[in-house]
């Protein structure tokens, strides 16, 4: 309901929108590890565990996007044992997701960015080439992980992406190999078909609200000469048109919902909550277990098959250190025993910015009534009684797709409608009829790194992002490209409402340098 409530931010990161779909594909590669078994009976773990309750076939590190879908798929092979660790809390309550309804009522996701009860709540160096803006980097620390925090746009990358990782050396990361991957893990609300899945846990639907906006912003992108796609996971993504989310039933569809609840019950799982993994255990430079601290105390467990780090884009890297792989002299220089030498730990951080075009409407078709507080809490009840209404949709229901320039190969960069305005991750309640268009790269260039900042599991790491740092200011070459008109070198959205709904317009005209612009401007963190 922040959405309604408080209306989201102006830039936020993450480096692939289809950020959560490769930990589903590496889950189900697995299928090629083992082949899937019924459960045969649970005599042989209960034998076993009795045996040894502090050793397992698998310690999976985080219950996030990954770790849910890996706890699944391992534990359909009766004969492995799987302890799950996560270092945030449950995502339920008494079992009842109502209880936590700031998690799983989709248009409640930006409670969980303005404050650290479910959130790492990182912040990055001051960033040179924004005038030294920290920014804001919100992680899930509770079951399903970030897929619990985030926007629930699904969306794959685009072909041309996984064959160039293929090509690179990705092997088997192709297309061709990963699109029966993708479809397996999904459900579409639509059906399956040549790119959709009908029978995989994670299931995918379209927004319901028919709010105006979202055909004003097609009808604007197709004015300005691009075509409207229907499916953008499928054979075009180029072009305009509805986004798949991840909501089921008008319910958040994190991995926690998908892969571990349904997995729950079964004997060769064991998931914790609240548990801080504090360092990888190696016999040589062979991980065998793991220490961690619960309710205070601290524990050692060993895997007799793998350890598998699945803690997220910083706390991996982080907690690799901690072990002592990493680099030597950096480990060295806070006294960490290095059990490998490995210089990349840390490197090669890459994540995207997206720009936030906020614009005045001039009608009251935006979400700012419902943030009313009686339309909140009717919308609220609505959600509670049937998980229908406003409160079921995240709202990121239209965008798109164009390439920056011509002779890029395959589009560059991306767009989400949102008709609400956004500010701060919702941290800043918004006051007046606005709707917002992101705009972000897709294949930024900006490289950076992350170090410890201490021996303690519990202290951020430093996050140096290095945002903009490809390229020098001004260099037309990085701003050319948004452009949804043929006016070169400007941004135009319009928006025509039809005649049945009153007519307006509003225009966002933004030379490619006030983007920029609009982004060194944003205000720092509070
Ligand atoms: C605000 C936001 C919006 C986003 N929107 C979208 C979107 O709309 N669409 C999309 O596809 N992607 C989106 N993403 C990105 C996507 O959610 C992530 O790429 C994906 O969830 C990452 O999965 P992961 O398994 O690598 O990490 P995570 O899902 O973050 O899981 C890591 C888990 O490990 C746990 N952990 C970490 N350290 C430890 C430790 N020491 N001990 C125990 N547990 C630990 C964490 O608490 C966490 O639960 C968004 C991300 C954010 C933050």
């Amino acid at each position: 309901m922040s959405y309604l409530l408080k209306g989201v931010q102006a830039c936020w990161f993450f480096k692939q929108m289809h950020g959560i779909v490769r930990p589903l594909i590496k889950a189900h590669l697995l299928e090629k590890v083992f082949s899937v078994q019924k459960l045969k009976t649970t005599q042989q773990f209960s034998q076993d565990s009795s045996r040894n309750m502090d050793c397992f076939s698998y310690i999976i590190v985080g219950a996030g996007s990954a770790g849910c879908v890996l706890a699944n798929r391992l534990t359909e092979d009766p004969d492995s044992t799987v302890k799950l660790l996560e270092a945030g809390p449950k995502d339920t309550l008494f079992n009842s997701k109502r209880l936590m309804w700031k998690i799983h009522m989709p248009a409640a996701l930006t409670y969980n960015l303005c404050d650290e009860k479910y959130n790492w709540y990182y912040h990055t160096t001051p960033q040179k080439h924004m005038d030294n803006r920290i920014m804001y980097w919100p992680r899930g620390r509770v079951w399903g992980g970030s897929s619990s925090l985030n926007a629930m746009v699904y969306i794959r990358g685009h072909a041309e992406d996984y064959n160039r990782w293929s090509k690179e050396g990705a092997v088997e990361w192709d297309y061709e190999f990963c699109l029966p991957y993708f479809k397996k893990a999904q459900t579409h609300e639509l059906g399956a078909d040549l790119y959709r899945g009908g029978n995989g846990p994670l299931h995918v639907s379209r927004g319901k609200t028919n709010n105006p906006l979202h055909h004003a912003f097609l009808d604007a992108a197709q004015q300005a000469g691009y075509p409207f796609t229907d499916d953008m996971n499928g054979f075009q993504q180029e072009g305009f048109g509805w986004m798949d989310m991840t909501i089921h039933q008008g319910q958040r569809w994190s991995t926690a919902s998908a892969y571990l609840r349904p997995a729950l019950s079964r004997p060769n799982l064991s998931a914790e909550e609240d548990t801080l993994v504090k360092k990888i255990l190696f016999k040589g430079t062979k991980a065998v277990g793991i220490e961690y601290v619960k309710d205070g105390g601290k524990k050692t467990i060993f895997a007799n098959k793998e350890v598998i780090l699945s803690a997220g884009a910083i706390n991996s890297p982080q907690l690799l250190m901690l072990s002592g792989v990493g680099n030597a002299d950096d480990l060295k220089k806070l006294g960490i025993p290095v059990v490998c030498h490995l210089a990349g730990v840390g490197q090669n951080l890459q994540d995207h910015l997206e720009v936030y075009i906020q614009q005045k409407c001039t009608q009251p078709l935006t979400l700012y009534k419902s943030q009313k507080p009686l339309n909140m809490i009717k919308i609220g009840l609505e959600w509670l009684w049937k998980f229908t209404g406003d409160g079921a949709t995240a709202h990121l229901e239209t965008g798109g797709f164009i390439r920056s320039r011509a002779g890029v190969s395959h589009p560059d960069i991306q767009f989400h409608f949102l008709p609400s305005q956004v500010i701060d991750h919702g941290r800043t309640a918004s006051q007046l009829e606005a709707y917002q268009v992101h705009i972000g790269p897709m294949r930024s260039t900006s490289v950076g790194w992350l170090k410890l900042k201490s021996t303690d599991p519990r202290e951020h790491p430093i996050i140096e992002p290095n945002y903009l740092s490809t390229g020098s200011r001004g260099d037309p070459g990085n701003y050319r490209p948004v452009s949804l008109t043929s006016i070169p070198g400007y941004l135009t959205l319009k928006f025509q409402l039809s005649k049945k709904q009153g007519s307006t317009y509003s225009h966002v005209v933004t030379r490619l340098g006030d983007v920029r612009t609009c982004l060194l401007q944003l205000p720092p963190p509070p």
